[in-house]
């Protein structure tokens, strides 16, 4: 099936000389849910606003359902609902008549019947007739999605739809998402939240410093992903990594003083207490242990250090 979103070679330079895209290559399939990982500042704003029209691309194209955005602007854009990330709201406004403007003004013909489904489905129907600046942050935001559906896209973009809210919030706003995609239409979102995209998406895409550094199933990315060090302090610095603990993949921080141990949080056995008993066996004492997550950063890192490695395989 051909994909319903095609960006090829995409860049961006900013007026003052700010390059926030470069290259980018995606194609988004129909019904699934990508999430765009990225940290601040990687461009994942700069994509959405392209594709959504709010900003021109410097080369490349982009196309939503076959037509072009650059020359078929309307037809892409009536295929697709943005959620932004600011909260932009008329909160003076009264929940259904702020939905049926919406709709309106993609030109769509009034359905009532229409807008009451989605209401209902956001569970906003009771708050029709109440004025948006009532409504509490969780509901104000399913308006803001209630509005983004409103001329009824196959493609909603959700530009960080948790950023800065609570826990309990973030969990509201993902049952969300997921009835959504029950009802087929393609979800694109973008956070900064490894959590959020493990929950949400069939595939994540990592976004650096304008590079789309891969587009992986969320399933097999988590599994390389989720990481844990294992950070044992020792009473003594040590000249040299015993030969037992080398081959069990610990290696010897700097200074000598500490042992690293990387083990998948995901595994069924991380080996901990094999090593932990090989350490003492080994004649060492520990003074501390210590674990810590792999952070986004690292993953990062890793990522960039991968791809590299990668791309000099295939030059070779
Ligand atoms: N109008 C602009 N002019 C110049 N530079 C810009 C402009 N808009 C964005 N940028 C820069 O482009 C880069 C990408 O910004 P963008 O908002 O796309 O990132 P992001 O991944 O969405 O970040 P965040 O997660 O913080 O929203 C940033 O370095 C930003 O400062």
């Amino acid at each position: 099936m051909a994909p319903i979103i095609k960006i090829e070679d995409l860049e961006k330079t900013y007026e003052n000389g700010f390059q926030a895209l470069k290259g980018v290559d995606l194609d988004i399939e129909e019904g699934e849910v990508l999430a765009l990982l990225g940290p601040n500042g990687a461009g994942k704003t700069t994509l959405i606003s392209i594709i959504c029209g709010l900003a021109k691309a410097t080369k490349g194209k982009v196309t939503v359902g076959g037509h072009d955005i650059s020359h078929d602007f309307r037809k892409a854009r009536e295929m697709i609902g943005l959620v932004p990330q600011e909260m932009s709201i008329e909160i003076f406004e009264r929940v259904q008549a702020n939905v049926r403007h919406s709709r309106g003004l993609f030109g769509k013909p009034r359905n009532d019947e229409y807008i009451e489904r989605v209401l209902k489905d956001l569970t906003l129907w009771d708050k029709k007739d109440n004025r948006i600046r009532e409504l509490s942050g969780g509901m104000k935001r399913r308006v803001m999605i209630a509005k983004a559906l409103s001329h009824e896209p196959r493609i909603l973009f959700l530009d960080e739809p948790t950023a800065g809210v609570d826990v309990e919030l973030r969990k509201e706003m993902w049952d969300v998402m997921t009835e959504l995609k029950k009802s087929g239409v393609t979800i694109i979102l973008t956070t900064h939240y490894i959590e959020e995209a493990e929950a949400m998406a069939d595939r994540v895409g990592v976004i650096s410093k304008g590079e789309l550094l891969l587009v992986e199933e969320t399933d097999t990315l988590m599994k390389s992903l989720g990481k844990k060090m294992l950070e044992i302090e020792l009473d003594e610095p040590i000249d040299a990594l015993p030969e037992a603990l080398a081959a069990r993949g610990v290696a010897l921080g700097e200074g000598g003083a500490t042992l690293e141990y990387y083990y998948d949080t995901a595994a069924e056995k991380t080996g901990i207490t094999d090593l932990l008993a090989e350490v003492r066996k080994a004649g060492l004492t520990m003074s501390d242990l210590s674990t810590r997550q792999s952070s986004l950063e690292d993953i990062f890192v890793d990522l960039v250090a991968q791809q590299k490695e990668k791309d000099e395989e295939t030059a070779a």
